[in-house]
């Protein structure tokens, strides 16, 4: 049966799904990857495709922006379509000297600032950390790609506000390792947790909050992703459960 945000029929969609933010991403993603994919929704206008890499089902579409939107397609997805995997294929702002724009961020575990995950566990600040196979499995990809690929394996933060990012606060979490600023791995990696199935997010850095110049436009944060797409493909069909 459909969901109230997802129209496909139970069987369309596949075990495993790449979910980047932009429904631009979603759509350039499938048409590469799946000439011959299937829309099996657009509910709200966010297409949803299916088809199958290299003989393997792959759907892709869109969580949208921040942890509620992708909240209800990851919960929708897990616990209706019985998904296995999801891969999040983003963009995230970086916040350390370690990283440039261009660079690729497997995000090994999430901080945020969000309080979806403050209510799970009574008494407990939740880990949101990725599932251990999917990084794995991009790690490997990423040692395919060469040394000149800068690829990064490391935390990232999850904050429910694009805009006003306090100093002090960037500077304490590049102090302690954290990479990158983007809205949806904490919540992407909890859900996943809570239904016992797996989660990656890959990210693409797009712009730096120390350093403007290199910024990506609104086109090439729908456009680079490529290589964050070849280790996020790799994750979503890796063999291991
Ligand atoms: O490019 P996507 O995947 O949407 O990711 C990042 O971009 C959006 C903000 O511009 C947020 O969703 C953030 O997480
Ligand atoms: O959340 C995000 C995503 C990309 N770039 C940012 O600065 N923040």
């Amino acid at each position: 049966m459909p969901t109230p945000h997802i129209a496909a029929q139970p069987g369309e969609i596949a075990p495993a799904v790449l979910l980047p933010g932009d429904p631009r991403r979603a759509e350039r993603i499938a048409t590469q990857l799946m000439p011959d994919a299937r829309l099996v929704s657009e509910v709200r206008g966010n297409g949803v495709w299916t088809g199958e890499v290299d003989g393997k089902p792959l759907t892709v579409m869109a969580s949208g922006m921040g942890m509620p939107s992708l909240g209800i397609y990851a919960n929708e997805l897990f616990s209706h379509y019985d998904v296995r995997r999801i891969v999040r294929v983003g963009t995230a702002g970086g916040l350390s000297p370690a990283v440039s724009v261009g660079d690729v961020v497997v995000a090994l575990g999430a901080h945020t600032d969000s309080a979806m995950n403050d209510r799970r566990i009574p008494g407990i600040r939740f880990s949101a950390v990725a599932s251990y196979p999917l990084v794995a499995a991009a790690v490997a990809a990423a040692e395919g790609l060469g040394p000149e690929v800068p690829v990064h394996v490391a935390p990232v933060v999850s904050r429910d506000h694009f805009y006003g990012n306090p100093a002090d606060q960037i500077r304490l979490l590049a102090d302690y390792g954290t990479l990158a600023v983007e809205m949806e791995a904490a919540a992407l990696y909890a859900i996943a947790a809570e239904h016992g199935r797996q989660a990656l997010a890959v990210c693409t850095i797009s712009d730096h909050l120390l350093d403007s110049t290199g910024d990506f436009s609104a086109a090439e944060r729908e456009q680079n992703f490529q290589r964050a797409l070849t280790l996020g493909l790799a994750a979503a069909h890796s063999p291991s459960e």
